[in-house]
């Protein structure tokens, strides 16, 4: 019987299997088994699953590898960043500040712990060079491709038909989508349908960070800190424009160990 050993975080509601470093082998890859895997019936569930490499730089300490649920290894998630972080510093007993690489690149992150297994954790994002305005909404890329539109009614917004409708309109590579709408107390609520989940997810990370970006780059806040309201809870990001851009970007919220377990790669 082939097993191996996982763990389980969410950020937000954003949750992924953060599989045993020991056991990269028999699941690196694998796009079958990583769709079983995050199966919210027949596997262990997870709007993504995260590896965690150990880091061959000086001063890089582990790389991330990250998967979405369809199985196939994607662009930055910036919430699996923020829990690959926790676990790093959870499980792997690294200082709360550390250095790692992910598909698009470096990215500091900062751990706080709250209680064990809860951490509120900071990630530096990459900077973005540009927000193309088009008559359909914003885009950009924030570690992953974001379209941002404002909506009515974000609560009770199609979210699944009209963002698989954008989310194909992208091309093959096609593109994550994100409807926003500020809120009676001016507070920016996200619903975001995510390329990869190919469905709504209770959060996105990149998402999050193109929505407040694109709030600010449509002038509708002053601000260069925001607080966003997703389904699954509350996240902020922080930048500095620059140069029709932004830099210095970092995106923080909570970052939760849920469980840890076995699973028995055979089963049916
Ligand atoms: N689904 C995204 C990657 C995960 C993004 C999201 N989970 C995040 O927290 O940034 C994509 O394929 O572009």
């Amino acid at each position: 019987m082939a097993t191996i050993d996982f763990f389980k975080y969410q950020g937000a509601g954003n949750d992924f299997v953060i599989v045993r470093p020991e056991f990269n082998k028999a699941v690196k890859d694998k796009t079958a088994l990583i769709e079983r895997l995050c199966d919210r019936r027949f596997g262990i569930g997870a709007d993504g699953l995260i590896l965690w490499e150990k880091g061959q730089e000086e001063g890089e300490d582990f790389q991330m590898v990250y998967y979405n649920s369809d199985g196939r290894e994607s662009t930055l998630c910036g919430n699996g960043g923020r829990c690959i972080a926790a676990f790093a510093f959870q499980v792997q007993e690294l200082p709360q500040s550390m250095q790692f690489t992910a598909i698009d690149g470096p990215h500091q992150a900062e751990v706080e712990e709250q209680s064990p297994g809860n951490y509120w954790v900071r990630l530096q994002m990459p900077d973005v060079k540009e927000v193309k305005t088009t008559n359909k909404g914003m885009w950009m890329d924030t570690g992953s491709p974001h379209h941002v539109e404002f909506v009515k009614n974000l609560a009770t917004y199609p979210v699944e038909d009209r963002g698989r409708e954008i989310r194909n309109s992208y091309g093959t590579a096609g593109s994550n989508v994100n409807f926003i709408e500020f809120d009676a107390q001016g507070e920016l609520g996200i619903r975001t349908y995510e390329r990869g989940v190919e469905g709504e997810t209770l959060a996105c990370g990149t998402g999050v960070t193109a929505a407040a970006l694109a709030a600010y780059q449509q002038g509708l806040t002053a601000k260069n800190k925001i607080g966003l309201q997703a389904q699954g809870g509350k996240l902020q990001v922080e930048f500095e424009p620059h140069e029709g851009g932004f830099k210095n970007v970092w995106l923080s919220g909570p970052a939760k160990f849920v469980f840890k377990g076995t699973i028995d790669l055979e089963k049916p």
